[in-house]
């Protein structure tokens, strides 16, 4: 039987949340320690444990035809890659930044410096903008250290939290890119596969759906259920049940988990009693 190739990242920031999110689309992958290959027993598809940097050479080889990866690597050595979906985890920004006590004020002030980074050709594209020509260092790990040892006046490299940089003495002076974990597939897929594909990422955005939205319950006297409902967003509309007790309802609906608490507390002042806030696994719409 046909199997669609999937990489995922071996070990790093990305690794967890893939296999959470495969396993949310009720994929079970038997997965032996130490394994590079593993088969899902359930979906027709084989796992390949890889490299987050060497994954878009391997999906324009055709050696994977789906990957779980970061857009930034993508952007850097993959723009002929197509992204099939965002996936919303592993969220970051690839930045320049500078020793907290140089004065910055524009990007001229880079010109001529040494920029220390794991991305030279996001940095190049991005300065070429500029007209600046940057004079890039390339370093594979802990490339926050490279001016505090002389290597380089300036960096260019992922950022999170920005405690890397505090605890480095730098500061972010230019935000390049914004970037988040991506479903990418290879410009050599088979049709077979590119129906797999629609599958899985039918089952995919159900589960993240699912992830952005709760499902919650609440009583209400009935001569407050029209202004409860006019609230609530819901599916196509909230559901209204009568409770055992004469004279109340119990209201069903889904919210947005972004607009969750501001919902709940104008359910409050409207009357709306018993909350209960329920998890939603999968939304199909
Ligand atoms: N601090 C962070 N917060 C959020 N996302 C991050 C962070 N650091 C990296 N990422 C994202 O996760 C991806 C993988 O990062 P990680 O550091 O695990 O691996 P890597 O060293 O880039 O790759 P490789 O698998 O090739 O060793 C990055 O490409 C980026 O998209
Ligand atoms: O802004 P922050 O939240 O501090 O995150 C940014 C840091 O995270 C990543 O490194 P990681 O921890 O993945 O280590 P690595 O350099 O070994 O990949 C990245 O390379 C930065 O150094
Ligand atoms: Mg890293």
């Amino acid at each position: 039987m046909n199997k669609i190739k999937i990489a995922i990242q071996k070990s790093g920031r990305l690794n967890e949340d893939s296999l959470k999110l495969l396993k949310d689309c009720g994929i079970s992958i038997d997965n032996g320690k130490d394994q590079l290959k593993a088969a899902a027993s359930n979906f027709p598809m084989e796992v390949l444990y890889l490299r987050n940097g060497d994954i878009p050479q391997y999906l324009r080889d055709g050696v994977v035809d789906i990957a779980i990866i970061g857009e930034n690597v993508l952007i850097e050595k993959g723009e002929d890659i197509n992204i099939a979906e965002r996936l919303g985890f592993s969220k970051c920004r690839v930045s320049i930044a500078v020793p907290k006590d140089v004065a910055y004020t524009s990007i001229q002030d880079l010109d001529g410096m040494r920029i220390a980074t794991s991305y030279p050709n996001t940095v190049r594209n991005y300065f070429k903008k500029f007209n600046i020509n940057p004079d890039i260092h390339l370093i594979n790990g802990s490339v926050e250290i490279a001016p505090n040892i002389g290597l380089a006046d300036a960096i260019c490299d992922i950022v999170s939290s920005g405690s890397t940089l505090f605890k480095n003495n730098l500061k972010e002076v230019e935000k390049m890119l914004t970037s988040e974990a991506v479903l990418a597939v290879s410009p050599t897929i088979s049709s077979e596969n590119q129906q797999i594909l629609n599958k899985l990422q039918f089952r995919i955005q159900a589960a993240l759906k699912g992830r952005k939205s709760k499902y919650i319950l609440m009583n209400a006297p009935n001569n407050k259920v029209a202004s409860i409902i006019k609230l609530l967003p819901g599916m196509r509309s909230p559901t209204v049940l009568p409770l055992a007790e004469e004279g109340w309802s119990s209201i069903h609906t889904v919210v947005e988990k972004d607009s969750f608490w501001e919902v709940v507390d104008a359910l409050k002042a409207n009357g709306a009693e018993g909350l209960l806030v329920v998890p939603i696994e999968k939304m199909v719409l």
